[in-house]
């Protein structure tokens, strides 16, 4: 049984359908041990011949033979592995991958044996030891010459330890001394127990082997032994083969990507910029949340819920959106039974006189039972009116409400003095204080004032309230709740003075935590006395919600509006993809040579595609990190908050991103490279 049989071969190519048959029933048979020479006049087919003992060529009749077993040449896999097993080839052209370095080439075909990394390192330097490159290892094959280039090819055709050499035109570029120095490499290999084909026009190469086979016009015309074959030695195992593990073609782009880096450096610009810009309106979302919540916070307590007594109007008018019943549990709180005059305050619109004229009060009981209930840890009752006159010395300032202080407001609000106690008051900072004095504002506190305004008595009347009070802070609230506030006892003690109402218009519930404001709120306006609602209730965090909602929406829609830049930084990787493959035809065509399959392939470029998104990610992290400190820097004199705030979510959205539009991009242009027909990858400029 010979080691290699050809039966019958025969193979046309075809254009259109008329086809042109190039080999005509070719029968040979081949040992280990020959050193064979194919020799024949250009376009005889000895090429053809060659790309259908190596497995490269799989459309033509009839069979190969490796050790009396038909190779499926059909079975793309079984071809793969033949050729990983098997063959190792060497062409006239040396076909050296140029982004690799010497030991790289040689490496690439060893990374799909079974030895360790190590005995891989050692064996490439010994085939490169032994073709006399030792001191070359690290050059590129640009840096060599073309006798060194073919002596690299051997180095790699022999690395993976196959049986059978196909040399193809080996010394077709070179000089006779590098020539005769190839042709006795090749004897040696021979010698070592291997097949050597070699492909040639010169009858001087074909006089170095141990046979000559002389092809024309597709059919054998001769069969000349030179010489006896080299003896084998059964005995000498093979170096086992593996598939191409995952992260050698990962390795590969790697390496491809550093050789290249200048090429792909604008594409890893360009897509990180669209992600940056994506990361620093996120950054910016989450900083003005921030912002708007500490903000808020800083003016009203959080952890508390205002109570208004639910009417007819907040029936009719209120029964809809919730913003509408906030807005009318406000205008409750600030009016005043007994008609103060219902104009706006703190932002809200005047309600109509008839619904003021509605506004319930809160009974002790009613305080007591909101303070009960679960959740809660105080309930205050609290009275507002509305358009107060503050005398200062000679001059009479309008105050737009007149408030009790009440759990919801903040003493940081307190600019200057402290909070309202007997008989004293605190005043807005900017509607008074200011206008009082811009510079001194501060001598504010301490001084006597006059606090007047209209309401109306029990019996019907309208009477003016008048009081002198000491002025005990300056507040600063934008929020206009605590504006101007007197204490729960003052501001009834005021009333009584004319007979007007003296129990409160809203109630301040506290709440244990932050985390309950919702259950309390809700709670609350379920509460029923006679199967009628009684209450209803808000809560600055359910605004605060609504705020970071809003804000939310915003910032999704600029981040989407930057990211439609990432659908140019897709298609820029999707051009770049497809402009290496096709200047990389040539390299398919060696790795499918080598062994490896249509999946190594699409690895190969996919892991390319892949690094350029995480670089781009990293470079858009670093980016925004360092741009957006620097905005903080500027932004930061005009709100005293960093409102760039990139979290370690966003840097993970970031990658993600990077990755699925790199994993998009590589979709098509690696199908395309592992659908490439060796032959053809091969032949390629
Ligand atoms: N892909 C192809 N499509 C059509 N015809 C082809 C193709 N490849 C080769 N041929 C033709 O097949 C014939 C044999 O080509 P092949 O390359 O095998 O010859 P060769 O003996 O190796 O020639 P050379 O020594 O010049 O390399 C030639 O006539 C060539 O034009």
């Amino acid at each position: 049984m010979s080691y290699l049989a050809l039966k019958d071969i025969h193979k046309s190519y075809y254009l259109g359908k008329e086809a042109f048959p190039v080999l005509n029933g070719i029968d040979l048979t081949f040992e280990r041990g020959e050193f064979v020479a194919i020799l024949g006049e250009s376009g005889g087919g000895k090429s053809t011949l060659m790309n259908i003992i190596g497995g490269l060529d799989r459309q033509f009749e009839r069979q190969v033979l490796l050790q009396g077993q038909a190779i499926d040449h059909h079975q793309e896999k079984q071809m793969d592995r033949y050729r990983r097993e098997t063959i190792g080839y060497i062409y006239q052209s040396y076909n050296l991958i140029s982004h690799l370095s010497v030991l790289d080439n040689v490496l690439i075909s060893l990374d799909m044996t079974k030895l360790s990394r190590s005995q891989r390192e050692q064996r490439a330097h010994e085939l490169l030891a032994q073709v006399g490159l030792s001191d070359q290892v690290k050059k590129y094959p640009n840096q060599l010459s073309g006798g060194q280039k073919q002596r690299v090819a051997i180095a790699r055709a022999l690395a993976s330890d196959p049986k059978i050499i196909i040399a193809d035109e080996p010394t077709g570029a070179l000089d006779s001394q590098n020539t005769a120095e190839v042709l006795q490499l090749l004897d040696q290999i021979a010698a070592e127990g291997r097949l050597v084909i070699c492909v040639t026009h010169s009858q001087a190469v074909a006089d170095a082997g141990t046979r000559i086979v002389r092809l024309a016009d597709g059919k054998i015309t001769s069969d000349e032994r030179l010489k006896s074959a080299y003896p084998v030695d059964e005995q000498n195992p093979q170096i086992a083969a593996r598939k191409l593990p995952w992260y050698v073609p990962l390795n590969t782009a790697f390496k491809h990507l550093k050789y290249t880096w200048s090429w792909n450096l604008l594409i890893i610009i360009g897509t990180a910029i669209g992600l940056f810009a994506v990361m620093l309106f996120n950054g910016l979302g989450n900083g003005l949340k921030g912002y708007i919540n500490q903000e808020i916070n800083n003016m009203v307590n959080p952890q508390v819920v205002t109570v208004a007594r639910y009417t007819k109007t907040s029936q009719t008018k209120g029964s809809g959106s919730q913003s509408s019943q906030r807005a009318q549990a406000q205008q409750q709180a600030q009016a005043q039974q007994g008609g103060a005059s219902p104009s706006a305050a703190g932002g809200v619109t005047t309600t109509a006189a008839t619904s003021t004229s509605k506004v319930k009060t809160f009974s002790t009981a009613q305080i007591k039972r909101l303070s009960q209930l679960n959740h809660v840890t105080s309930a205050q009752g609290g009275l507002t009116a509305s358009n107060a006159t503050i005398k200062i010395g000679k001059k009479d300032y309008t105050a737009s409400s007149l408030t009790t202080w009440s759990a919801n407001d903040r003493k940081s609000t307190i600019k200057a003095g402290h909070q309202a106690g007997k008989n004293e008051i605190v005043l807005d900072k900017s509607s008074i204080a200011k206008k009082w004095s811009s510079k001194n504002w501060r001598q504010l506190v301490g001084k006597k004032v006059t606090v007047s305004y209209q309401t109306t008595n029990k019996a019907g009347k309208t009477v003016t309230v008048k009081r002198r009070l000491t002025v005990a802070g300056i507040t600063n609230s934008s929020t206009g709740s605590g504006a101007n506030a007197v204490t729960y006892a003052t501001m009834q003690s005021m009333q009584a003075s004319k007979q007007a109402n003296t129990k409160a218009t809203s109630v301040t519930v506290k709440v244990d935590s932050r985390q309950h404001n919702d259950a309390v709120t809700k709670q609350i306006n379920k509460l029923k006395t006679n199967g009628k609602r009684q209450f209803m209730a808000t809560s600055i965090a359910s605004m605060l919600s609504t705020v970071n909602t809003y804000v939310n929406l915003a910032t999704t829609v600029l981040a989407a509006i930057a990211g439609i830049s990432l659908l140019v930084s897709a298609l820029m990787i999707i051009v770049t993809m497809f402009m290496s493959v096709s200047a990389r035809k040539k390299e398919i065509g060696i790795l499918r040579a080598l062994g490896e399959s249509r999946g190594d392939i699409r690895r190969l470029f996919t892991s390319e595609s892949l690094i350029i998104g995480v670089v781009s990610a990293a470079l858009a992290t670093g980016l925004a990190y360092g741009i957006g400190a620097g905005l903080n820097q500027v932004l930061y004199k005009i709100a005293s908050y960093n409102l760039i705030q990139i979290q370690v979510g966003n840097i993970v959205s970031t990658f993600v991103i990077a990755l699925a539009i790199a994993l998009l991009a590589a979709i098509l242009p690696a199908w395309r490279a592992a659908r490439l027909n060796p032959i053809d990858a091969l032949a390629a400029d």
